[in-house]
């Protein structure tokens, strides 16, 4: 997907979609931060951390419904906090399509209702867009929104914040209780969302196979601990698991775990040093294997905070 849309992006626009710069929030007995990033237009990021690492303390930041204690948060140019808005706030957010975690207002409202409402908002609403999702998504017309099961007001959610025509989407678990024929629908909607190269995404999830097919970039997140912005090509390629006959007498470079249980197992970070040190120590590698993206996570999430850890 990198390689798809990257010759674009430059060209369309040249500021970042989003822009964190040492951002802090803190309340009581939890800390987000400091966390730095900046996503590029034309590119899909996921956010990735266990439940209260601070996923949506983050969305709620870059949507200035929450105000950072320190750092400076950047979105399609508009400054949060402080008023310093090259144009309004307004402005900037009919250009983000935003998912929350939870949707706030929209209780005694329909579809219908909420697609009127929308299309007054936002100047690019796309109303034939959003009747073909409602119906691709199977989501009643004249049902009011806290009437609708948990899946489908995640599906209702994404449509209208898709319909918008954003430039950013902001999504906060969006398939979070969709049924996976629909969570499928929503990913394969999110692709043909990025086929333009200037639009950018930011999506939270626990599914790691939406991480796979959608991701460009991870943000990793841990009990409010910033872990890292990975690009996910590359984190495939720099892990290994490599099976050798027996476990190395001493250390070798780039292991970061050997499991014993049956033939030996080494999960390495740095392929071509571990390769050299074992040959060195005549270990003989009788087989080399890419890493799921969820294993992966899962040893950066323990490597910071200890075993036990879970995406
Ligand atoms: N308004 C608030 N006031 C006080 N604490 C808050 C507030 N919002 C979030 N928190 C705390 O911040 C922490 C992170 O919450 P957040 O919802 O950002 O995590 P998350 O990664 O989205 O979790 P999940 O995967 O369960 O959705 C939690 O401990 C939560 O209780």
């Amino acid at each position: 997907m990198l390689s798809e849309r990257s010759g674009i992006m430059h060209l369309a626009q040249e500021r970042p979609a989003v822009e964190l710069e040492g951002v802090i929030k803190a309340y009581p007995g939890f800390r987000l931060g400091p966390v730095s990033f900046k996503l590029e237009p034309g590119y899909v990021t996921a956010v990735v951390g266990p439940n209260g690492s601070g996923k949506s303390t983050l969305f709620r930041l870059m949507m200035n419904l929450a105000r950072p204690d320190g750092g400076e948060v950047r979105v399609l140019g508009g400054y949060y906090p402080g008023g310093d808005y090259p144009g309004s706030e307004v402005e900037i957010k009919q250009k983000i399509g935003y998912v929350p975690e939870r949707a706030v207002g929209h209780d005694d409202w329909t579809a219908r209702e909420l697609g009127r409402f929308y299309a007054r908002w936002y100047p690019r609403w796309n109303g034939p867009l959003y009747r073909e999702l409602l119906e691709r998504f199977e989501i009643p017309h004249g049902r009011r929104f806290k009437r609708l099961s948990k899946g489908l007001q995640r599906r209702l959610s994404f449509a209208l914040a898709r319909s918008c025509e954003p430039e950013l989407m902001l999504l906060d678990e969006p398939t979070d209780g969709v049924d996976p024929f629909a969570r499928r629908a929503m990913v394969d909607e999110i692709s043909a969302f990025m086929q333009s190269g200037e639009r950018t995404v930011l999506f939270a999830t626990h599914v790691m196979e939406e991480v796979s097919r959608l991701a460009d970039y991870v943000v990793l997140l841990s009990a409010g601990e910033f872990l890292g912005f990975y690009e996910k090509d590359a984190l495939l390629e720099e892990w290994r698991a490599f099976w050798v006959e027996s476990p190395p007498d001493r250390a070798v470079p780039g292991v970061v775990s050997v499991e014993e249980a049956g033939p030996v197992r080494i999960v390495t970070r740095s392929p071509e040093e571990t390769r050299a040190a074992l040959e060195e120590a005549r270990i003989e590698l009788f087989r080399s294997e890419a890493l799921q993206l969820e294993e992966i996570l899962e040893l950066l999430l323990r490597e910071r905070r200890g075993a036990g850890s879970r995406v």
